[in-house]
């Protein structure tokens, strides 16, 4: 479904990447790892065209088994949550209208961009599902970092994508909104969908993500089954601090050694 091949990309005069390669399948449920700075929103972001690789003969970007896809294309088929995403919402975007937009592929709702009656409908459930039914008509800017967050996620469902990009996505979420955000992710990851989550919150791999592939200093330091790729060691290792892992009803732990 996405396969990145002898891919040298910058962000910046920064050169993250240089000769990446991953390949994920349709269906995989994947986690990305790594130190702040590693390269894991990059990776994401040349999946959603929001960065392009540098042009050589030997490398290519496939998404959804096309060479060329648009960007309109992509945005029907992927569901996205990330920082960058969150900050270009303007100000007066109401609640609803944030949610609506996911259907457009679009950031806020504009005068052209008209849902349906059952649009708004299919909008207003999506509200209570992410439990900001009681904000519909308020405007962006007055809502927390979390409920800003909760919006994001019921933008990137609202479309049925058949991937979710998840960056980092339980960013200012609480307690109440972290477990949500688990179980949505557990609701969605059903054998058809993919899902590519980065996160530094080890708890957040959900057993239905069963692949890990960490990333530091723009490479791929491992790849391969959840089970044999999270050690304290690899950890301890990747974070460049000791930690102790653990592991409770198929979901990991990780501490300060
Ligand atoms: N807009 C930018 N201009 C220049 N360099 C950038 C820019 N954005 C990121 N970088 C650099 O690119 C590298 C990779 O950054 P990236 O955001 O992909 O890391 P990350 O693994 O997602 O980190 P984090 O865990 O902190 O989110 C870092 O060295 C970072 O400093």
């Amino acid at each position: 479904m996405i396969e990145l091949k002898n891919i040298t990309a910058f962000q910046g005069d920064k050169k993250v990447f240089e000769n990446f390669n991953v390949h994920i399948g349709h269906g995989e449920k994947v986690a990305i790892l790594g130190p702040n700075g590693a390269g894991k929103s990059t990776f994401l972001k040349l999946i959603t065209r929001e960065i392009y690789p540098v042009v050589k003969d030997d490398s290519h970007i496939k998404l959804f088994d096309l060479e060329r896809v648009t960007i309109w294309d992509l945005r029907k088929q992927i569901g996205l949550i990330s920082q960058d995403l969150q900050e270009d919402y303007t100000p007066y975007t109401t609640a609803i209208e944030v949610i609506l937009s996911g259907f457009f592929g679009a950031i806020g709702q504009h005068g052209h961009l008209t849902p349906t009656p059952e649009q708004i409908e299919q909008a207003e459930q999506m509200l209570d599902y992410v439990g900001m039914g009681t904000y519909r008509d308020t405007h962006f800017q007055r809502l927390s970092t979390g409920q800003k967050r909760r919006l994001l996620i019921g933008r990137s469902l609202i479309h049925k994508p058949q991937a979710l990009i998840f960056d980092e996505p339980s960013n200012g979420l609480d307690i109440k909104a972290s477990a949500l955000l688990l179980n949505i992710m557990r609701d969605y990851a059903k054998p058809e969908n993919s899902l590519l989550l980065t996160t530094h919150h080890i708890g957040e791999i959900i057993p239905e993500i069963q692949r890990v592939i960490l990333i530091k200093n723009g490479k791929v330091i491992a790849d391969g089954a959840k089970n044999e790729v999270l050690t304290s060691e690899v950890l301890s290792d990747l974070y460049d601090t000791p930690v102790k892992l653990d592991k409770h009803n198929d979901y990991f732990h990780i501490w300060l050694d």
